[in-house]
């Protein structure tokens, strides 16, 4: 049994995803990038600048000190944003205990590379990305903080090391499913994020569920596109981490990528909707960009995904590229 776990990253989810970890009985210390975090989070039981309100269990520390946090980790997560995630594991790859269980919680495509989470922690880590667990779903930090219920995906090509976190995390409000299907997991938790800066935008210029059902359904047709291209089986994307993601990232109000979107639609600049963000990560604002040049590379048509990158990063008017999406060629809803 997995007992002694390190969630590396104290933002919302790698909080909320220890804190599931905790209830359900493991032992777990987080590593935070700020020292006064890390003090908030073991002397306080809280992290009110991620997850304000909520209280975090006992089973829960924290340390500023990466050595002291993965000191006999049977699991690691990681819980660090997807750009960032290479220059983040670098730094720790050295103190990694040997057999541990590399967890993902990053949801992106990296810039450049255009590589998928575990693959980037496979390259730099060197263990096997059959062994690399991904959790995915539709996992809404805030309200999986609140013990509201939920169920998510833990992928991995060896089932066993699935089974093990999913035994480590299974609580009364948090049902995990495992999967073997990484790919289609990992595939289907980027481009949501994408296609929820699309439904934001549509939602900041005033259009109604009309228009965001349009936007889930074609998002869904052009993730699956992608993923199956790329290996996934395409039943991945009616589950958890495809549709299940998607509606509830497209929907709430919560989602960061979703908001983002919303301000972009009410007319903000990029950088006047990064500032309102906090520091927290959008991560669709760069993964429209990667997951537009990997649709390129394989032949896949995204014209959500080209669409947003257009508007994140050229400069794009919200309404222009809605109109031209409308506008595309005639064809058969499968084609
Ligand atoms: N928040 C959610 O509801 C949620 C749910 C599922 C998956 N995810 C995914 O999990 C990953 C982490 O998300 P999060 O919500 O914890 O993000 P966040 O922005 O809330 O927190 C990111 C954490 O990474 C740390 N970090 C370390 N190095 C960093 C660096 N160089 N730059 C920026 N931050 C750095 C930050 O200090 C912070 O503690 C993302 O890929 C996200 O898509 C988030
Ligand atoms: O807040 P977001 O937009 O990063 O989305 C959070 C999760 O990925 C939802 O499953």
């Amino acid at each position: 049994m997995v007992q002694r776990i390190t969630v590396l990253g104290a933002g919302s989810w790698g909080t909320a995803f220890a804190k599931v970890l905790a209830d359900a009985g493991r032992d777990v210390t987080m590593w935070a990038r700020r020292a006064e975090v890390a003090d908030e989070i073991r002397g306080r039981h809280t992290n009110g600048g991620y997850l304000p309100g909520i209280e975090l269990p006992d089973g829960l520390t924290a340390t500023h000190d990466p050595a002291e946090a993965l000191s006999g980790a049977e699991a690691v997560v990681l819980a660090v944003p997807s750009q960032t995630l290479r220059a983040n594991l670098s730094g720790w790859r050295d103190l990694l205990p040997p057999g541990a269980i590399l967890v993902s919680l990053a949801k992106g495509v990296e810039l450049g590379t255009l590589k998928r989470m575990s693959e980037v922690i496979s390259e730099i880590t060197g263990v096997s990305g059959d062994e690399i667990v991904v959790v995915s779903g539709p996992n809404l930090a805030r309200e999986i903080a609140q013990a509201q219920p939920a169920a998510a995906v833990l992928a991995c090509v060896d089932h066993d090391r699935a089974v093990a976190i999913q035994q480590a995390s299974f609580t009364a409000y948090f049902r995990p499913y495992t999967n073997t299907d990484v790919v289609g997991c990992e595939v289907g938790g980027a481009a949501k994020n994408v296609i929820a800066l699309s439904c934001g935008m549509a939602v900041g210029m005033g259009l109604g569920a009309n228009t965001t059902a349009t936007l889930i359904t074609r998002g869904l047709a052009e993730m699956a596109r992608l993923g199956t291209k790329l290996g996934a089986d395409p039943l991945t994307f009616a589950g958890l981490a495809g549709v299940g993601d998607l509606v509830a990232t497209c929907s709430s109000p919560l989602s960061r990528n979703r908001t983002f979107g919303e301000r972009l639609g009410r007319g903000e600049t990029l950088e006047q909707a990064q500032a309102a963000a906090g520091g927290q990560v959008a991560e669709g604002v760069k993964s429209c960009t990667s997951i537009r040049e990997l649709a390129r590379v394989h032949g896949v048509d995204m014209p959500i995904t080209d669409a947003m990158h257009r508007v994140c990063h050229e400069g794009a008017d919200p309404r222009q590229v809605g109109a031209e999406l409308l506008g595309r060629r005639q064809k058969h809803e499968w084609s």
